[in-house]
Protein backbone atom coordinates (compact mmCIF):
# COMPACT_ATOMS: atom_id res chain seq x y z
CA UNK A 1 0.00 0.00 0.00
CA UNK A 2 0.90 3.22 -0.71
CA UNK A 3 -0.67 6.87 0.88
CA UNK A 4 -0.21 10.16 -0.85
CA UNK A 5 -1.74 13.03 0.94
CA UNK A 6 -1.41 16.55 -0.07
CA UNK A 7 -3.73 19.06 1.86
CA UNK A 8 -4.81 22.45 2.19
CA UNK A 9 -7.52 23.76 4.48
CA UNK A 10 -8.13 26.98 6.90
CA UNK A 11 -9.76 27.63 10.01
CA UNK A 12 -10.18 30.99 11.56
CA UNK A 13 -6.64 31.08 13.05
CA UNK A 14 -5.07 27.84 11.94
CA UNK A 15 -3.79 26.56 8.47
CA UNK A 16 -3.33 23.32 7.21
CA UNK A 17 -0.65 22.65 5.06
CA UNK A 18 0.59 19.03 4.51
CA UNK A 19 2.12 16.75 1.77
CA UNK A 20 3.57 13.35 2.72
CA UNK A 21 3.88 10.13 1.25
CA UNK A 22 4.20 7.28 3.03
CA UNK A 23 4.54 2.99 2.07
CA UNK A 24 3.24 0.02 3.34
CA UNK A 25 2.63 -0.74 7.42
CA UNK A 26 2.00 1.83 10.19
CA UNK A 27 2.24 5.42 9.39
CA UNK A 28 2.07 7.77 12.97
CA UNK A 29 0.26 10.95 12.61
CA UNK A 30 2.61 12.51 15.62
CA UNK A 31 2.75 15.96 16.60
CA UNK A 32 1.43 18.43 19.69
CA UNK A 33 -2.38 19.42 20.64
CA UNK A 34 -3.32 21.24 17.44
CA UNK A 35 -0.53 20.82 15.40
CA UNK A 36 -3.45 19.29 12.70
CA UNK A 37 -2.87 15.67 13.14
CA UNK A 38 -7.06 15.16 13.32
CA UNK A 39 -7.56 17.37 10.91
CA UNK A 40 -5.85 15.39 8.17
CA UNK A 41 -7.43 12.14 9.46
CA UNK A 42 -10.82 13.84 9.51
CA UNK A 43 -9.81 14.66 5.18
CA UNK A 44 -8.79 11.34 4.63
CA UNK A 45 -11.40 9.66 5.82
CA UNK A 46 -13.98 12.07 4.03
CA UNK A 47 -15.38 13.55 7.31
CA UNK A 48 -13.66 16.78 6.45
CA UNK A 49 -13.72 18.44 3.17
CA UNK A 50 -10.58 20.37 2.67
CA UNK A 51 -10.43 23.61 0.74
CA UNK A 52 -7.99 22.26 -1.56
CA UNK A 53 -5.66 18.61 -1.88
CA UNK A 54 -5.75 14.77 -2.89
CA UNK A 55 -5.49 11.95 -1.33
CA UNK A 56 -4.73 8.41 -2.90
CA UNK A 57 -4.64 5.20 -1.34
CA UNK A 58 -3.18 2.65 -2.86
CA UNK A 59 -3.37 4.24 -6.66
CA UNK A 60 -7.33 5.17 -6.10
CA UNK A 61 -7.94 8.65 -5.92
CA UNK A 62 -10.21 9.13 -2.67
CA UNK A 63 -9.87 12.82 -3.14
CA UNK A 64 -8.77 15.25 -6.08
CA UNK A 65 -10.38 18.74 -5.34
CA UNK A 66 -8.89 19.82 -9.12
CA UNK A 67 -10.36 16.76 -10.35
CA UNK A 68 -13.45 17.70 -8.68
CA UNK A 69 -13.43 13.88 -7.25
CA UNK A 70 -15.11 13.39 -3.65
CA UNK A 71 -15.35 9.21 -3.14
CA UNK A 72 -18.30 9.05 -0.78
CA UNK A 73 -17.48 8.07 3.15
CA UNK A 74 -19.07 4.60 2.75
CA UNK A 75 -16.95 3.86 -0.70
CA UNK A 76 -13.86 5.21 0.81
CA UNK A 77 -13.48 1.59 2.36
CA UNK A 78 -11.30 2.68 5.56
CA UNK A 79 -11.97 1.61 9.29
CA UNK A 80 -12.36 4.50 11.49
CA UNK A 81 -11.49 3.69 15.32
CA UNK A 82 -11.90 6.66 17.11
CA UNK A 83 -11.09 7.91 21.49
CA UNK A 84 -14.08 6.10 22.53
CA UNK A 85 -14.77 2.66 20.76
CA UNK A 86 -18.78 4.43 20.07
CA UNK A 87 -19.99 0.52 19.83
CA UNK A 88 -23.79 0.16 19.84
CA UNK A 89 -24.68 -0.72 23.61
CA UNK A 90 -27.73 -2.36 22.86
CA UNK A 91 -25.94 -5.12 21.11
CA UNK A 92 -23.93 -7.97 21.83
CA UNK A 93 -20.08 -8.14 21.30
CA UNK A 94 -20.51 -10.36 18.41
CA UNK A 95 -23.55 -8.20 17.13
CA UNK A 96 -20.87 -5.24 17.10
CA UNK A 97 -18.19 -7.29 15.54
CA UNK A 98 -20.87 -8.71 12.88
CA UNK A 99 -22.76 -5.45 12.27
CA UNK A 100 -20.72 -3.72 8.74
CA UNK A 101 -19.13 -7.54 8.46
CA UNK A 102 -18.17 -8.03 4.83
CA UNK A 103 -15.79 -11.04 5.45
CA UNK A 104 -16.78 -14.76 5.56
CA UNK A 105 -17.06 -16.33 9.03
CA UNK A 106 -13.51 -17.38 8.62
CA UNK A 107 -12.36 -13.72 9.22
CA UNK A 108 -14.67 -13.19 12.19
CA UNK A 109 -12.98 -16.15 13.73
CA UNK A 110 -9.53 -14.66 12.45
CA UNK A 111 -10.57 -10.91 14.18
CA UNK A 112 -11.30 -12.74 17.16
CA UNK A 113 -8.30 -14.48 17.61
CA UNK A 114 -6.02 -11.54 16.81
CA UNK A 115 -7.86 -9.36 19.25
CA UNK A 116 -8.45 -11.78 22.00
CA UNK A 117 -12.33 -11.18 21.92
CA UNK A 118 -13.40 -15.03 22.11
CA UNK A 119 -14.46 -14.92 26.12
CA UNK A 120 -16.48 -11.49 25.41
CA UNK A 121 -18.63 -12.31 22.33
CA UNK A 122 -21.78 -12.60 23.94
CA UNK A 123 -21.43 -9.55 26.74
CA UNK A 124 -23.18 -6.12 26.23
CA UNK A 125 -20.41 -3.25 25.61
CA UNK A 126 -21.43 -1.80 29.15
CA UNK A 127 -20.02 -5.35 30.54
CA UNK A 128 -16.67 -4.50 29.43
CA UNK A 129 -13.27 -2.95 30.20
CA UNK A 130 -12.16 0.53 27.98
CA UNK A 131 -9.34 -1.93 26.53
CA UNK A 132 -11.71 -4.77 25.86
CA UNK A 133 -14.12 -1.95 24.37
CA UNK A 134 -11.68 -0.66 22.26
CA UNK A 135 -10.45 -4.02 20.81
CA UNK A 136 -14.03 -5.10 19.75
CA UNK A 137 -14.09 -1.49 17.64
CA UNK A 138 -10.71 -2.35 16.33
CA UNK A 139 -12.13 -5.60 15.15
CA UNK A 140 -15.42 -4.01 13.92
CA UNK A 141 -13.50 -1.91 12.13
CA UNK A 142 -11.09 -4.42 10.71
CA UNK A 143 -14.19 -6.66 9.23
CA UNK A 144 -15.55 -3.94 7.56
CA UNK A 145 -12.73 -5.35 5.19
CA UNK A 146 -10.97 -2.39 4.74
CA UNK A 147 -8.31 -0.71 2.48
CA UNK A 148 -6.97 0.58 6.25
CA UNK A 149 -7.86 1.49 9.14
CA UNK A 150 -7.44 5.21 10.30
CA UNK A 151 -6.92 5.09 14.14
CA UNK A 152 -7.30 8.91 16.08
CA UNK A 153 -5.57 8.82 19.18
CA UNK A 154 -7.28 5.25 20.08
CA UNK A 155 -5.45 4.68 23.45
CA UNK A 156 -6.06 8.33 25.07
CA UNK A 157 -9.01 7.39 26.99
CA UNK A 158 -7.54 4.67 28.16
CA UNK A 159 -5.35 4.84 31.30
CA UNK A 160 -1.97 3.36 31.56
CA UNK A 161 -2.86 -0.37 32.85
CA UNK A 162 -5.43 -0.51 30.33
CA UNK A 163 -3.28 0.82 27.56
CA UNK A 164 -1.02 -1.59 28.29
CA UNK A 165 -3.19 -4.36 27.55
CA UNK A 166 -3.98 -3.84 24.48
CA UNK A 167 -0.55 -2.75 22.80
CA UNK A 168 0.15 -6.26 22.70
CA UNK A 169 -2.97 -6.65 20.48
CA UNK A 170 -2.07 -3.72 18.58
CA UNK A 171 1.49 -5.19 17.98
CA UNK A 172 -0.19 -7.43 16.39
CA UNK A 173 -2.35 -6.15 14.33
CA UNK A 174 0.38 -4.17 12.98
CA UNK A 175 2.58 -7.44 12.11
CA UNK A 176 0.35 -9.82 11.06
CA UNK A 177 -2.97 -7.83 10.44
CA UNK A 178 -1.91 -7.38 6.77
CA UNK A 179 -4.02 -3.97 6.47
CA UNK A 180 -2.43 -0.73 6.82
CA UNK A 181 -2.93 1.77 9.23
CA UNK A 182 -3.28 5.91 9.44
CA UNK A 183 -2.10 6.24 13.23
CA UNK A 184 -2.79 9.59 15.37
CA UNK A 185 -1.07 10.10 18.38
CA UNK A 186 0.47 12.93 20.60
CA UNK A 187 2.63 9.86 22.88
CA UNK A 188 6.11 9.03 22.00
CA UNK A 189 5.92 5.68 23.14
CA UNK A 190 2.93 4.38 20.82
CA UNK A 191 5.07 6.17 18.11
CA UNK A 192 8.09 3.75 19.12
CA UNK A 193 6.05 1.05 20.17
CA UNK A 194 3.66 0.93 16.33
CA UNK A 195 5.02 3.35 14.14
CA UNK A 196 6.93 1.98 10.59
CA UNK A 197 6.76 5.50 9.06
CA UNK A 198 6.37 8.70 10.98
CA UNK A 199 5.02 12.04 9.92
CA UNK A 200 5.95 14.92 12.49
CA UNK A 201 3.24 17.53 12.45
CA UNK A 202 3.42 21.29 13.77
CA UNK A 203 1.32 23.99 13.48
CA UNK A 204 0.11 22.32 10.37
CA UNK A 205 3.13 21.54 8.49
CA UNK A 206 5.20 18.98 7.97
CA UNK A 207 8.42 19.31 9.96
CA UNK A 208 9.66 15.74 8.43
CA UNK A 209 8.62 12.78 7.55
CA UNK A 210 9.86 9.27 6.75
CA UNK A 211 11.03 5.72 8.48
CA UNK A 212 10.36 5.82 12.07
CA UNK A 213 13.54 4.59 13.59
CA UNK A 214 15.63 7.12 11.36
CA UNK A 215 13.44 9.77 12.70
CA UNK A 216 13.24 8.81 16.44
CA UNK A 217 17.31 8.44 15.99
CA UNK A 218 17.80 11.84 14.79
CA UNK A 219 19.54 14.04 17.67
CA UNK A 220 17.71 17.19 16.28
CA UNK A 221 14.11 16.27 16.77
CA UNK A 222 14.38 15.26 20.23
CA UNK A 223 12.85 18.71 21.45
CA UNK A 224 10.02 18.08 19.43
CA UNK A 225 9.77 13.99 20.44
CA UNK A 226 10.47 16.17 24.18
CA UNK A 227 13.29 15.75 26.22
CA UNK A 228 11.98 12.85 28.46
CA UNK A 229 10.45 10.81 26.21
CA UNK A 230 12.80 10.89 22.97
CA UNK A 231 15.15 7.54 22.24
CA UNK A 232 16.03 5.53 19.61
CA UNK A 233 14.69 1.93 18.50
CA UNK A 234 17.14 -1.17 18.99
CA UNK A 235 16.06 -4.47 17.02
CA UNK A 236 17.26 -7.45 19.08
CA UNK A 237 16.55 -10.84 19.71
CA UNK A 238 15.70 -13.28 22.34
CA UNK A 239 18.82 -15.38 23.01
CA UNK A 240 17.68 -17.20 26.54
CA UNK A 241 15.91 -16.61 29.76
CA UNK A 242 17.91 -16.97 33.21
CA UNK A 243 17.30 -18.51 36.32
CA UNK A 244 17.98 -14.90 37.93
CA UNK A 245 15.18 -13.58 36.04
CA UNK A 246 16.72 -11.71 33.52
CA UNK A 247 16.68 -12.10 29.92
CA UNK A 248 19.28 -11.85 27.65
CA UNK A 249 18.97 -10.44 24.07
CA UNK A 250 21.41 -9.74 21.24
CA UNK A 251 21.43 -6.33 19.83
CA UNK A 252 23.38 -3.76 17.88
CA UNK A 253 26.66 -3.32 19.55
CA UNK A 254 26.16 -6.03 22.37
CA UNK A 255 24.35 -8.00 24.98
CA UNK A 256 21.37 -6.77 26.50
CA UNK A 257 20.39 -7.97 29.71
CA UNK A 258 16.12 -7.07 30.59
CA UNK A 259 14.08 -8.02 33.39
CA UNK A 260 12.11 -11.17 32.19
CA UNK A 261 10.87 -10.53 28.50
CA UNK A 262 8.23 -12.96 27.83
CA UNK A 263 9.48 -13.69 24.48
CA UNK A 264 10.44 -17.02 23.22
CA UNK A 265 14.11 -17.60 22.38
CA UNK A 266 14.82 -16.22 18.77
CA UNK A 267 12.06 -13.64 18.68
CA UNK A 268 13.04 -10.84 17.61
CA UNK A 269 12.21 -7.59 19.29
CA UNK A 270 11.76 -3.65 18.74
CA UNK A 271 13.56 -2.27 22.38
CA UNK A 272 13.35 1.86 22.90
CA UNK A 273 15.91 2.73 24.64
CA UNK A 274 15.23 6.36 26.48
CA UNK A 275 17.84 9.15 25.83
CA UNK A 276 18.18 10.03 29.02
CA UNK A 277 18.78 6.44 30.45
CA UNK A 278 21.66 6.24 28.64
CA UNK A 279 25.56 7.14 30.00
CA UNK A 280 28.65 7.53 27.76
CA UNK A 281 32.01 6.32 28.36
CA UNK A 282 35.48 6.38 26.16
CA UNK A 283 36.38 3.56 27.60
CA UNK A 284 34.53 0.13 28.19
CA UNK A 285 33.71 0.54 31.59
CA UNK A 286 34.67 -1.56 34.64
CA UNK A 287 33.25 -2.79 38.08
CA UNK A 288 29.83 -1.05 37.62
CA UNK A 289 26.22 -2.53 38.83
CA UNK A 290 24.85 -1.47 34.78
CA UNK A 291 25.41 -4.94 32.79
CA UNK A 292 24.64 -3.30 29.95
CA UNK A 293 27.35 -1.89 27.56
CA UNK A 294 27.04 -1.67 23.52
CA UNK A 295 30.09 -0.35 22.03
CA UNK A 296 29.18 2.15 19.44
CA UNK A 297 30.62 5.16 17.22
CA UNK A 298 29.60 8.88 17.86
CA UNK A 299 27.81 9.58 14.66
CA UNK A 300 26.87 13.13 15.50
CA UNK A 301 26.51 15.80 18.52
CA UNK A 302 23.82 18.24 18.84
CA UNK A 303 23.55 20.98 21.04
CA UNK A 304 20.51 22.65 22.39
CA UNK A 305 19.50 26.02 23.69
CA UNK A 306 20.13 24.65 27.14
CA UNK A 307 22.66 22.37 28.89
CA UNK A 308 22.16 19.51 27.49
CA UNK A 309 23.96 17.63 24.29
CA UNK A 310 22.59 14.73 22.51
CA UNK A 311 24.98 12.30 21.22
CA UNK A 312 24.00 10.22 18.54
CA UNK A 313 25.82 6.52 18.37
CA UNK A 314 25.90 4.37 15.79
CA UNK A 315 26.00 0.60 16.63
CA UNK A 316 25.97 -2.11 14.70
CA UNK A 317 23.58 -0.42 11.76
CA UNK A 318 21.84 1.21 14.22
CA UNK A 319 21.59 4.64 16.08
CA UNK A 320 21.45 4.81 20.00
CA UNK A 321 20.91 8.15 21.54
CA UNK A 322 22.11 9.74 24.56
CA UNK A 323 21.52 13.16 26.07
CA UNK A 324 24.46 14.03 28.48
CA UNK A 325 25.17 17.67 29.43
CA UNK A 326 27.48 19.68 27.59
CA UNK A 327 29.37 19.70 30.35
CA UNK A 328 30.58 16.37 30.63
CA UNK A 329 30.48 16.27 26.53
CA UNK A 330 33.36 19.19 26.71
CA UNK A 331 34.99 17.17 29.96
CA UNK A 332 35.12 13.78 27.63
CA UNK A 333 35.94 15.44 24.27
CA UNK A 334 33.38 13.89 22.46
CA UNK A 335 33.28 14.04 18.91
CA UNK A 336 32.71 12.44 15.81
CA UNK A 337 34.24 9.18 14.90
CA UNK A 338 35.34 8.27 18.44
CA UNK A 339 34.92 4.85 19.86
CA UNK A 340 32.45 5.13 22.43
CA UNK A 341 30.69 2.96 25.08
CA UNK A 342 26.33 3.21 26.22
CA UNK A 343 25.89 2.23 29.60
CA UNK A 344 22.58 1.37 30.44
CA UNK A 345 21.02 -0.16 33.62
CA UNK A 346 18.91 -3.09 33.12
CA UNK A 347 16.12 -1.79 35.09
CA UNK A 348 15.50 1.41 32.73
CA UNK A 349 13.79 -0.42 29.85
CA UNK A 350 10.03 -0.47 30.77
CA UNK A 351 8.20 -3.60 29.58
CA UNK A 352 5.80 -1.09 27.58
CA UNK A 353 9.09 -0.07 25.74
CA UNK A 354 9.65 -3.33 24.17
CA UNK A 355 7.18 -4.80 21.39
CA UNK A 356 6.81 -7.83 18.79
CA UNK A 357 9.49 -6.55 16.06
CA UNK A 358 8.13 -4.86 13.24
CA UNK A 359 11.67 -4.60 10.84
CA UNK A 360 13.22 -1.40 11.37
CA UNK A 361 15.62 -1.84 8.42
N1 LIG B 1 -14.26 22.51 13.05
C1 LIG B 1 -13.32 23.37 13.41
N2 LIG B 1 -13.56 24.70 13.39
C2 LIG B 1 -12.60 25.59 13.71
N3 LIG B 1 -11.36 25.26 14.08
C3 LIG B 1 -11.05 23.95 14.14
C4 LIG B 1 -12.02 22.94 13.80
N4 LIG B 1 -11.43 21.73 13.93
C5 LIG B 1 -10.16 21.97 14.32
N5 LIG B 1 -9.93 23.29 14.44
C6 LIG B 1 -8.66 23.93 14.84
O1 LIG B 1 -7.64 23.43 13.99
C7 LIG B 1 -6.43 23.22 14.70
C8 LIG B 1 -5.97 21.79 14.52
O2 LIG B 1 -6.90 20.91 15.17
P1 LIG B 1 -6.73 19.34 15.16
O3 LIG B 1 -7.90 18.77 15.90
O4 LIG B 1 -6.50 18.87 13.77
O5 LIG B 1 -5.38 19.16 16.00
P2 LIG B 1 -4.78 17.86 16.66
O6 LIG B 1 -3.33 17.86 16.35
O7 LIG B 1 -5.56 16.66 16.27
O8 LIG B 1 -5.01 18.19 18.20
P3 LIG B 1 -5.36 17.22 19.45
O9 LIG B 1 -4.13 16.38 19.69
O10 LIG B 1 -5.60 18.19 20.57
O11 LIG B 1 -6.57 16.42 19.07
C9 LIG B 1 -6.73 23.62 16.14
O12 LIG B 1 -6.26 24.92 16.33
C10 LIG B 1 -8.23 23.55 16.23
O13 LIG B 1 -8.73 24.46 17.18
Amino acid sequence: MSLSVDLNHSFPGFTLDVTFEAPSGVTVLFGHSGSGKSTVIKAVAGLLKPNAGKVVVNDRVLLDTHGRISVPVPRRRLGYVFQDGRLFPHLTVRANLTYAHRSDTKGLDRVVDLLGLGNLLERRPGALSGGEAQRVAIGRALLSDPVMLLMDEPLAALDAPRKAEILPFLDRLCSEGGVPILYVTHAVAEVARLASHLVLLENGQVLRSGPAAKLMADPVLVPHMGVRDAGALLTARVVAHHPDGLTELEAPGGRLFLPGVHRAAGDPLRVRILAQDVILSRTRPEGLSALNILEGTISALHRGGGPGVVVQLAVGGEHLLARITRRSAEAMGLAPGQTCFAVLKSVAVAQVDIAEAAPLR
